[in-house]
């Protein structure tokens, strides 16, 4: 059914302050010709096109439609088209200004608006674009004229009056979904491109939030001359006709390709008639659509009737033409030349966004100070006031695993956080704001505060508590200990998730390896009967081993242990006769030797440079 037009929030939000600085001079014009995806089939043993033989031309200034039913290729068109496909075989060429560009070059011009936000929620409206304009921009670029643009992008987007309201977590309500799909693709223009793709920015949407997220966008393409060329799925009519130009798609190839507005007469031409009060959109994907058809074979039959009909079509010749006169009349793209970025200053401004977003959201740290809190009251008060005898010296050791082990262990609270921050990297990085280094170094800066602060939490409620060795210094000691156990945790967490981005993978692993180092590490079995298999390797690179001796020796060092009226001593050692245990017979029997707390926290060090250096190293490798 015909529906009427929704209208936007406020009219006043449409009157835009200046943004000359997204007017694009540099792109006419954008062409593709022949564009070709193939994927290996498993059925046939052979390949599949999944895009076959696609071509076209838009202008500037033009807003582009790719529709189709589901499967039918438009994500990977444009993908293809964004140059950002990885891992499908593609062929044909794409052009700016009949001009083909360097990858880096193109990266410049365009940006890409995933169907995910990946915005972060506990972020204002306009602290999100503030931190992508200090990200994306040079600091040539003044403090003034870094808001002007940001005051420009908000009232371009319709955001002005929500500019100080959160972007919105699971707890706490903030921006609704159209809203947050404006910010998502104002914050995208921060970079001032000339060519914009978004893969479906209407989905998940009502109507009337669709429509006010195209109209905007329009009216930013149309005043700007920018390209924007958007996958969509069904739009509504009003939607609809807010494209300048459709590429209809089905299975690959294309149905039509041309202004919206004569799509009625083309199908008109074909017989296919689009009814009065009737949702173009809606009807075209019927009349192409096989996978829905009660009658497959008809329908099929009707799709190639369509397909042919183009490919034989004027309208495509007309095409071909204008590509071949863009390609006549090349022009090079003239860009300013990059303003260099102080690469020192783009971990600042993670690390500022990491703080921000670490005091105000609860489950970036809050819940995991908390957990590790409720830990070390379970622990205090399990293991209360063990004394000096001998009955103490197993549940002494036995506290030691716990407070080193298991408090690893649980690190892996920190994986959906993690894998948050991971995805707004891939797309900042996609967008060439930053690299995996800025990101490896801020996310490792951030950490070190809040896992000392868990350490120190922990250690005042639990060691105490439990009376562990009653001295200042041996106190700070299994404080730093702890400390170092929880920074290589969370480097194991960082590696892991980095490698296997998907949530349960991601915590499956990192538990097993949490597993293996906690069974290797010394306490359950111990490293004097440990199988050679894993005593010659995994001891070595185990962090869980070095706190755990680090904190035997802080015990055990130091202190001797009553035997009891009996004098019957667990353990052989000088003071025997005294009837007592010197606390260095324990250690023995671990193997553990003192006055190597340097050594082995040099090592733990080290492992845990490892582990952020390996994260990097995978970052860098994976794009996606
Ligand atoms: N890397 C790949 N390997 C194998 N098949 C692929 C790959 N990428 C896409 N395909 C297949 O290609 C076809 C087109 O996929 P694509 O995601 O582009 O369609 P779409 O029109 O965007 O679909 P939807 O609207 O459901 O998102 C589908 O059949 C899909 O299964």
């Amino acid at each position: 059914m015909e529906e009427t037009k929704p209208k936007l929030d406020s009219p006043a939000d449409l009157e835009a302050l200046p943004d000359a600085h997204l007017l694009n001079e540099a792109v006419n014009s954008f062409s593709f010709e022949e564009l070709t995806a193939t994927v290996p089939d498993k059925a046939s043993k052979g390949e599949r096109r999944i895009i076959d033989n696609v071509s076209g031309i838009i202008q500037a200034g033009e807003m582009v439609a790719l529709m189709g039913p589901s499967g039918s290729g438009k994500t990977t068109l444009l993908n293809l088209l964004a140059r950002r496909i990885n891992n499908v075989t593609s062929s044909g060429k794409i052009h700016v200004n009949g001009d083909e560009l360097s990858r880096s070059t193109f990266r410049r011009i365009s940006s890409y608006v995933e169907q995910e936000d990946h915005l972060i929620g506990s972020l204002t409206a306009r602290e999100t674009l503030d931190f992508s304009a200090k990200l994306a921009l040079s600091r040539s670029i003044s403090g003034a004229e870094r808001r002007r643009r940001i005051d420009a992008l908000l009232a371009s987007f319709g955001l002005v009056g929500n500019q100080t309201t959160l972007v919105g977590t699971p707890i706490r309500r903030g921006l609704s979904g159209g809203q947050k799909r404006r910010l998502g693709v104002a914050s995208s223009l921060i970079t001032c491109p000339k060519i914009l793709f978004l893969d479906e920015p209407t989905s998940g949407l009502d109507s009337v939030a669709s429509f006010e997220v195209i109209s905007y966008l329009k009216d930013v393409c149309k005043k700007n001359r920018l390209i924007v060329i958007c996958s969509i799925h069904q739009p509504s009519t009003a939607t609809f006709n807010l494209f300048d130009s459709l590429y209809l798609l089905s299975q690959g190839k294309v149905c039509y390709s041309g202004p919206v507005t004569e799509t009625s007469a083309y199908f008109g031409g074909l017989g296919f008639e689009i009814p009065h009060f009737y949702n173009p959109a809606e009807y075209l994907l019927e009349i192409i659509n096989v996978d829905f058809s009660q009658n497959k074979a008809s329908a099929t039959e009707q799709l190639q009737t369509i397909q042919s009909a183009w490919s034989s079509s004027g309208e495509l010749k007309a095409l071909g033409q204008s590509i071949a006169t863009a390609k006549e009349n090349r022009t090079e793209v003239t860009l300013e030349p990059p303003k260099t970025r102080n690469q020192m200053f783009i971990p600042l401004v993670l690390l500022h966004r990491s703080f921000v977003k670490s005091y105000r959201d609860v489950f970036a740290y809050g819940v995991r100070i908390a957990m590790y809190l409720g830990l070390a009251i379970m622990m205090g008060t399990v293991w209360l006031r063990l004394s000096t005898h001998q009955d103490s010296i197993q549940p002494f050791v036995n506290a030691i695993f716990f407070g080193s082990a298991f408090m690893s262990f649980m690190a892996v609270a920190y994986v959906p956080a993690f894998l948050e921050d991971r995805a707004s990297f891939i797309k900042e990085r996609n967008n060439g704001l930053y690299g995996p280094a800025s990101f490896i170094v801020a996310n490792f800066l951030i950490g070190i505060p809040y896992l000392f602060l868990i350490s120190l939490l922990f250690s005042i409620v639990s060691y105490w508590l439990s009376n562990f060795y009653p001295s200042g210094t041996a106190f700070m000691y299994w404080v730093m200990w702890l400390f170092l156990d929880l920074l290589a945790a969370e480097g194991l967490v960082v590696l892991m998730s980095s490698i296997f981005p998907i949530f349960v993978v991601a915590l499956a692993l990192t538990a097993f390896m949490n597993g293996l180092w906690m069974s290797v590490g010394g306490f359950l079995v111990s490293p004097r009967i440990l199988n050679v298999f894993w005593k010659y390797w995994a001891r070595y690179i185990d962090y869980q081993a070095y706190v755990f001796q680090g904190m035997m020796v802080n015990e055990f060092s130091r202190r001797n242990y009553q035997c009891g009226s009996d004098c019957h001593c667990m353990y052989s050692t000088p003071l025997e006769s005294q009837c007592m245990i010197d606390g260095k017979g324990v250690l023995e029997v671990y193997g553990y030797k003192t006055g190597k707390n340097g050594e082995w926290a040099g090592i733990l060090i080290a492992i845990i440079f490892a582990y952020r250096l390996l994260a990097w190293a995978v970052l860098k490798i994976k794009k996606t």
